[in-house]
């Protein structure tokens, strides 16, 4: 007979439980009372596992080292198999489940306790999740936030979307820190071995996929949407004029488009494969590369339209479309060993010295050794000291390699949409 509900009174003897401030010893309270339920469900009963915490580990994670992890499946289930990387943010994780940069990726978080804030309606980067599932260490089994609509585990399972929690994100990091990147098959069919994950793994590679082509949109559409007001900041002397975009949508995070909207731009948002004269013809005061999952050496088409673009309007590129650019300049990307995903990167503007905060999400750098003469290296990563922003002022280009639309607490890179307003604004007068 399985239990469907129970309810029962603890006593608790205060002075074994209270470690830091026992009551005195003259105090009345000699127990404290918490009354409990617990309850399984009969699905519980049937499967004979009992409701978190107290799952039992149902799912594995196979790595191409052949290393194998143990966990508790949350979301979706089935089998995946995708590229795991770490990302370093405290907050945030529901940009981070929408960034259709990470198409297919694993995103592990280095920070232990996810969930506690559950999801919004208001966070969404896209319009769906394009990772390829969710590693964590600890799943919070309540949430508590006043936007809060709904957990995390429904939210993933709604979008049939694989986590696994109650694994060691720590040592899964140190190996990734060491050996770089590895792909991986995340499964809770217990019918497949290890072996066959293994062999999937091995079997799978992330370079030289175009994955740009399932994330974009399928036609042009127009965007009005800004940054709602009691969450926009630093809003003083912005141009009262306004700047006509063309968008091209690599996987564009919609926060994007709402700096570029709060900042006076009418943006039109089109499909990755969008003909460059189609985008001229519209005569628009600049052009925006966006973000975008992958490998840019994956997508000649979006370096060639970026190339016959170039010279012609002022452009701004951000991370995919930074490579791209790069790459169109005549330059080289490279794969890092991990990359870089967090909220917390410090950049130094070379320009001016000031060091901002930045958000970042890549596997590919520009190397600046193979870019040609004129175009300047704007930006550095501290960690590093990679390439994280160019500009030909010859061409009126500008890049980042990160992401100034992001929020991760700090907006030192906010600024980066004014300039390419000031971009525009020049080109304009000039003409
Ligand atoms: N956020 C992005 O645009 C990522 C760019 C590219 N896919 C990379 O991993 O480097």
């Amino acid at each position: 007979m399985s239990i469907k509900a129970m309810d029962f009174s603890l006593r608790i003897n205060p002075s074994i439980c209270f470690t830091q401030n026992p009551p005195k010893p003259s105090s009345k309270l000699r127990f404290l009372t918490v009354r409990c339920s617990l309850s399984l469900t009969s699905d519980d009963a049937d499967t004979g596992l009992a409701e978190r915490p107290w799952k039992v580990a149902d799912a594995r994670l196979v790595l191409e080292d052949g290393s194998i992890w143990k966990a508790k499946s949350f979301g979706a289930s089935g089998t995946q198999v995708g590229e795991v990387v770490f990302n370093t943010s405290l907050t945030g994780y529901q940009e981070i489940l929408t960034d259709p940069s990470y198409a297919g990726q694993f995103v592990l978080m280095t920070n232990p306790h996810i969930g506690n804030t559950g999801v919004n309606f208001d966070d969404e980067e896209s319009r769906q999740c394009f990772l390829a599932g969710l590693v964590i260490r600890s799943l919070s089994i309540t949430t508590s936030n006043w936007r809060c609509a709904e957990t995390l585990g429904d939210y993933l399972a709604e979008r049939n979307i694989m986590g696994i929690y109650d694994v060691d994100t720590r040592a899964i990091t140190r190996r990734l820190r060491q050996d770089g990147s590895l792909i991986g098959v995340l499964s809770t069919e217990q019918s497949r071995s290890d072996e066959e994950l293994l062999e999937m793994s091995r079997s799978w590679n992330i370079v030289g996929i175009d994955l740009i082509s399932g994330v974009t949109c399928n036609a042009p559409y127009e965007w009005v949407d800004k940054t709602k007001s009691d969450w926009d900041f630093n809003s003083n002397g912005r141009d009262q004029e306004t700047y006509r975009v063309v968008a091209y949508d690599f996987g564009i995070k919609h926060n994007i488009l709402r700096r570029l909207a709060s900042y006076g731009c009418k943006i039109t948002v089109v499909p990755s494969t969008w003909p460059a004269a189609e985008t001229l013809k519209v005569k628009p005061d600049g052009v925006l590369f966006s973000n975008g999952p992958g490998d840019p050496s994956a997508v000649p088409y979006a370096v060639e339209t970026v190339k016959e673009i170039l010279g012609k309007v002022p452009v701004f590129g951000i991370c995919m479309g930074h490579q791209l650019l790069g790459q169109a300049l005549g330059g080289k990307t490279f794969k890092m060993k991990f990359g870089h995903h967090g909220g917390n990167h410090p950049v130094c503007n070379l320009r001016n010295g000031r060091v901002e905060i930045s958000a970042q999400n890549h596997n590919y750098a520009v190397d600046p050794a193979s870019l040609p003469e004129g175009v300047e290296v704007t930006h550095v990563n501290l960690n590093d000291g990679s390439c994280a922003g160019l500009a030909y002022p010859a061409l009126n280009v500008m890049s980042l390699q990160y992401h100034p639309e992001a929020s991760p607490g700090p907006h030192d890179s906010d600024c980066a949409f004014r300039e390419f307003i000031e971009l525009m604004k020049s080109t304009k007068q000039a003409a």
